[in-house]
């Protein structure tokens, strides 16, 4: 597992060749929102700087593997990061990944209680038999030096790669 939770590639690219390509994103959320203060803080912004707040599920043969919460500050969506506000079920790890200024800051891993996660990521988890805590990450990106931060719960279903 901590292989998978430091890699610093795309967990999309992961993902698809772990599922042999049976691999979408289910959007649960995506709005304009206020980043918690954590995230402002981790992402250098002020009280009042809204971000587009986008909440997935990464979903590997039909199972959800990993829930996905992903802060898009509005002063980072300028230029041709500006596609990124029309993001739909498309993988943000497609966007990244193949911008030349990309730069990913040292991850935070923390263990995170599976009674936090949204109702919809927690369907079809026997919660008698899964751990109360899950394993989280969350980084930050800079394009251009703007950043974005991405924090990704790895799921009960989720199966690490060797
Ligand atoms: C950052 C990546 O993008 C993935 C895709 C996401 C999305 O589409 O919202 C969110 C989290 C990531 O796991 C990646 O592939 O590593």
């Amino acid at each position: 597992m901590q292989k998978c939770l430091l890699d610093t590639g795309s967990l999309t690219a992961h993902l698809v060749r772990a599922s042999e390509g049976d691999f979408r994103v289910q959007v649960l959320a995506q709005y304009w929102g206020l980043p918690t203060l954590s995230e402002r803080k981790r992402l250098g912004l002020g009280d009042r700087d809204w971000g587009i707040i986008r909440e997935v599920l990464l979903i590997c043969r039909g199972q959800p593997w990993v829930y996905a919460r992903s802060i898009l500050p509005a002063r980072s969506l300028t230029g041709h990061l500006r596609r990124l506000r029309g993001l739909d079920s498309r993988p943000l790890g497609h966007i990244l990944f193949t911008d030349p200024s990309l730069r990913r800051v040292p991850y935070e891993l923390c263990r995170y209680p599976m009674a936090e996660l949204p109702e919809q990521a927690r369907i079809n988890i026997n919660e008698k038999e899964t751990p109360a805590e899950l394993w989280g990450r969350r980084s930050c990106f800079l394009l251009a030096d703007k950043p974005i931060m991405v924090s990704e719960i790895f799921l009960p279903a989720f199966e690490p790669w060797s």
